[in-house]
């Protein structure tokens, strides 16, 4: 299987601080991988390392064949990269927003390669609508066919939906796929479980470094998360939230509409702990598996923990948002 993007030792400080810590990735071409972490976690660092725009600290690696530390030019060349503030001219049409971006990167046969990019996306019959009169969803998308206009090879997308509604959202990802379908690559950074589990593989970072990779599955079978549900009215679930909070053996209590998700690492430990309260008045247990917003709030938990251990100095820090 061929790698689109081939790093290891990926490294990035700011003054004394370690953005991103000896990082490693592999994607391989046509597929979509999304990129995870809490906020400040390094993503867009890594992003703009893999595409030339930053030069890391340490670390080596190639991005569509070429050494991401000496061959900037021909990378970005070849990648589509969308920021989270990614900006369109408000008072031009979606035609004229995109012949704009083609003419300012010196792309030829302007006429066609906007009509074709605009074709491909839908967006032909809306093309003389202002800009500022797009819905967010729309935007978006115009943004996306401005970063596929030169026809790239990758595509690295910074939280592209965000604040984006949901048939708006599977639209986009719909197209990615489309994308994806016809050998480009997508790295995609996203908060959304759901998107994260449309994607081929999913990447989880956080202070910087990386904590797991793999498809949903893997990384959710490798949390080693045992979790179960209970049930019950309102009432009935805050008390007994209250009393499993802290609970040793309960390593995770999270609310869910009318049911409490409750997990641990150790199973054993977990049906210990529940054992007194299995025959609570109105709850009802139900086997449930983790999912991977459990696995992800598992990690950093894990993490936190750590940091909390002294490894303070010098580290990056993620935002929690
Ligand atoms: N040019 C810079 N100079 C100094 N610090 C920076 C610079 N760029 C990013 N940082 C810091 O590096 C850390 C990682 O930032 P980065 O934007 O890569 O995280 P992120 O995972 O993309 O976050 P988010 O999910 O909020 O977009 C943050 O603490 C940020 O403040």
């Amino acid at each position: 299987m061929s790698m689109a993007i081939s790093v290891s030792g990926l490294t990035k400080r700011f003054g004394e601080r370690v953005v991103v810590n000896d990082l490693s990735l592999n994607v391989p071409a046509g597929q979509i991988m999304g990129f995870l972490g809490p906020n400040g976690s390094g993503k867009t660092t890594t992003l703009r390392m893999l595409c030339g725009l930053l030069t890391p600290d340490g670390g080596q690696g190639r991005c569509l064949g070429h050494d991401i530390r000496t061959e900037a030019a021909a990378i970005k060349r070849q990648v589509g990269y969308m920021t989270q503030k990614f900006s369109l001219y408000e008072d031009l049409s979606i035609q004229e927003n995109l012949a704009f971006f083609a003419r300012v990167h010196g792309l030829p046969k302007v006429g066609v390669l906007v009509r074709e990019t605009l074709e491909r996306l839908g967006l032909w019959s809306r093309r003389s609508q202002l800009a500022a009169h797009l819905s967010g969803g729309w935007k978006q998308r115009l943004a996306l066919a401005a970063c596929i206009l030169h026809r790239p090879r990758l595509l690295l997308l910074d939280e592209p939906t965000a604040g984006v509604d949901p048939q708006a959202r599977r639209d986009f990802w719909a197209e990615l796929h489309r994308l994806a379908a016809d050998g480009l690559t997508v790295l995609v950074s996203t908060h959304y479980m759901d998107e994260a589990e449309r994607c081929h593989g999913i990447a989880y970072l956080a202070y910087g470094t990386l904590l797991t990779c793999g498809t949903v599955d893997q990384v959710v079978a490798s949390s080693g998360l045992t979790t179960t549900r209970a049930s019950g009215p309102p009432e009935a679930l805050a008390r007994l939230h209250q009393a499993l909070h802290g609970l040793a053996g309960v390593e995770m209590v999270a609310p869910f509409g009318r049911a409490l998700h409750v997990g641990s690492s150790d199973a054993q430990a977990l049906g210990a702990a529940l054992a007194p309260f299995r025959h609570t008045p109105d709850i009802v247990w139900s086997d449930d598996p983790p999912s991977l917003e459990d696995a992800f709030i598992h990690l950093m938990a894990g993490v936190t923990r750590t940091q909390g251990q002294g490894q303070g100095q010098g580290q990056a820090g993620a935002e929690h948002g």
